[in-house]
């Protein structure tokens, strides 16, 4: 493990977010215990995180789909790797929900052998980068970048949390016959959310009503998240991440309607 940038912790060829990376758990991942009925999402950041916990956490607990219990979407489906010290992994109770950046190469053993299920959820390259670009600008945590070019040159060197984005996705869909693993894709699930949510919810074997359906898709519209406290980051930012600006949000897409006409995918 290399420790010795700032922001960047190298793990076996791979960059993790230096200040909340849990170095203890890293040290035995490939023999981190897993159950038959864990589930992951896996992502490349800026991918549709996030909105897969919360999608994953309504499916899974009636509390959360109809607002009786209020529980932080993230704490309902933590990262495996990220958070040291806020929750003992092995005492969770199952079904386990984790969310993780890992790449496919880093997974631990039980994943490689099919024992859980994961949910990929890969995004347009160009949207991500801009959404990381505006993203590492406002995390404290993150290495912020002048301009947009700036963070261009990190991205496409592999130089930021998650490495390079391409190996990301090619490294789990080349290898996807080893996992038990279900694709979607994050501009796919903006055209439908509920063919999207159906299609999760098939793939975890998790039998929803009709009603239960439309309630998953409610929490898990855009506009519903944005002002969700428990599912819009906004505490978690500010007390446990740690903003470097005001500015900016996890649900931002202030330039979501630039995307489909500006060849600059509106990173100005
Ligand atoms: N419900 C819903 N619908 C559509 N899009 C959504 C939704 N929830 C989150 N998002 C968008 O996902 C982007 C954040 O990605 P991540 O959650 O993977 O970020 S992170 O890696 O966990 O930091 C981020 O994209 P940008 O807004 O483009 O930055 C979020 O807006």
């Amino acid at each position: 493990m290399d420790n010795t940038d700032t922001y960047l912790l190298n793990f076996k060829g791979y960059y993790l977010a230096h200040f909340t990376a849990n170095t203890d758990l890293l040290k035995n991942l490939d023999d981190f215990e897993i159950r038959d009925d864990d589930v992951f999402i896996v992502t490349y950041p800026k991918s549709g995180t996030i909105w897969a916990q919360q999608i994953l956490s309504s499916i899974y607990f009636e509390g959360h789909r109809n607002k009786t219990e209020m529980v932080e979407t993230l704490d309902g489906v933590p990262f495996l790797e990220y958070a040291a010290g806020k929750i003992d992994q092995l005492k969770r109770p199952s079904p386990r929900l984790f969310s993780s950046h890992l790449p496919y190469y880093l997974a631990p053993k039980g994943v490689k052998n099919k024992r859980a299920k994961i949910i990929y959820i890969y995004r347009n390259p160009k949207n991500i980068l801009v959404s990381y670009f505006h993203f590492s600008n406002m995390m404290a945590g993150l290495q912020a970048a002048d301009d947009i070019e700036d963070f261009m040159k990190m991205f496409f060197d592999g130089k930021v949390t998650g490495s390079l984005c391409f190996d990301h996705i090619r490294g789990w869909y080349e290898h996807r016959h080893d996992f038990n693993i279900l694709f979607m894709m994050y501009e796919e699930m903006r055209k439908d959310l509920r063919s999207s949510v159906l299609k999760i919810s098939s793939f975890l074997e998790r039998q929803l009503n009709e009603e239960d359906v439309e309630a998953v898709v409610k929490q898990a519209t855009f506009e519903n998240m944005k002002f969700d406290p428990q599912a819009n980051y906004e505490q978690i930012l500010k007390h446990d991440l740690g903003r470097r600006t005001d500015e900016g949000s996890f649900l931002a897409q202030r330039y979501r309607w630039r995307l489909e006409t500006s060849p600059d995918c509106g990173a100005k």
